[in-house]
């Protein structure tokens, strides 16, 4: 496998050819069963909390579009939940499908929502520095939320607005004076469970809090994801049609609820 991707000759099913923590006991994404999630009364309500000014800039990286946040200080952050400590947001990207009967990468009952925005932070207290964390197994927590299709989301546009300016891989844009809570929805309940990156290197640091109300897009406002490319300028282009992981073995891990 060349560099790793989405299509039928380098995309999931091949991972593990350069990534053998493909096949660990703790990946992600996972299917939530429901019925099999476990109450948690020890877990603490979400606290995000997050400095609109640190978002500095929106990028392509070829595998999704990111928002990166100057995460050199504790301005934005995300405690309470299942954490304990102070995690600082580093970064959101979303994970979507060539049509909207799939694109997220957690399922429900083995039900697929059209797209997942992740919000990735990264444990500042214990350690150093975000690759540092993202080698321990309390490391980072990303926050999922589904995006199901209904009414167009005006947050959203804030989002796509941008995305003709960075449509290939490697191009980046100054984006500041953004909130990525105005992308959650009006409850934070949520699942939480010990597992993984959903892309290469695949790292077994993630404590996943995957919110259980989904946020409405419109279908025009994901159409915008599929036409950024996945190839440089020097490439043939090739539109990013879909960027999702499909689940992965529950290996008897639990999943519990607040
Ligand atoms: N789908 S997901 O939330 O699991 C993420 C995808 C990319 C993420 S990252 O920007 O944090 N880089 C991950 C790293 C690269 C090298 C060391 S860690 S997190
Ligand atoms: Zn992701």
């Amino acid at each position: 496998m060349l560099h790793w991707g989405y299509e039928e000759h380098n995309g999931p099913a091949h991972w593990k050819e350069v990534f053998p923590v493909a096949n660990g006991d703790r990946q992600s994404p996972i299917d939530i069963k429901t019925e099999e999630t476990k109450y948690d009364p020890s877990l603490r309500p979400l606290n995000p909390s997050y400095d609109p000014a640190s978002a500095k800039i929106i990028l392509n990286n070829g595998h999704s579009t990111s928002v990166e946040f100057d995460d050199t200080v504790n301005k934005s952050v995300l405690t309470g939940g299942p954490l304990s400590g102070t995690y600082r947001l580093r970064q959101i990207h979303f994970h979507w499908g060539s049509n909207d009967e799939a694109g997220s990468e957690h399922t429900v009952d083995g039900m697929k929502y059209a797209a997942e925005l992740h919000v990735v932070h990264w444990n500042a207290e214990k350690y150093s520095s975000f690759v540092e964390a993202a080698c321990q197994s309390d490391g980072l927590a990303v926050m999922a939320v589904f995006l199901k299709i209904g009414e167009c989301n005006p947050q959203l546009n804030k989002i796509t607005d941008h995305l003709d300016t960075i449509r290939i891989k490697g191009k980046k844009a100054l984006f500041t004076n953004f909130d990525p809570s105005c992308l959650l929805p009006k409850s934070l309940d949520y699942w939480t469970y010990f597992g993984s990156l959903t892309v290469p290197p695949l790292l077994e640091s993630v404590i996943w809090i995957v919110l259980r109300e989904p946020i409405n897009v419109c279908s025009e406002q994901l159409a915008k994801f599929r036409s950024l490319l996945s190839t440089a300028e020097d490439e043939v282009a090739c539109c990013l049609l879909r960027n999702f992981r499909p689940p992965q073995p529950l290996r008897g891990r639990e999943v519990r609820r607040n």
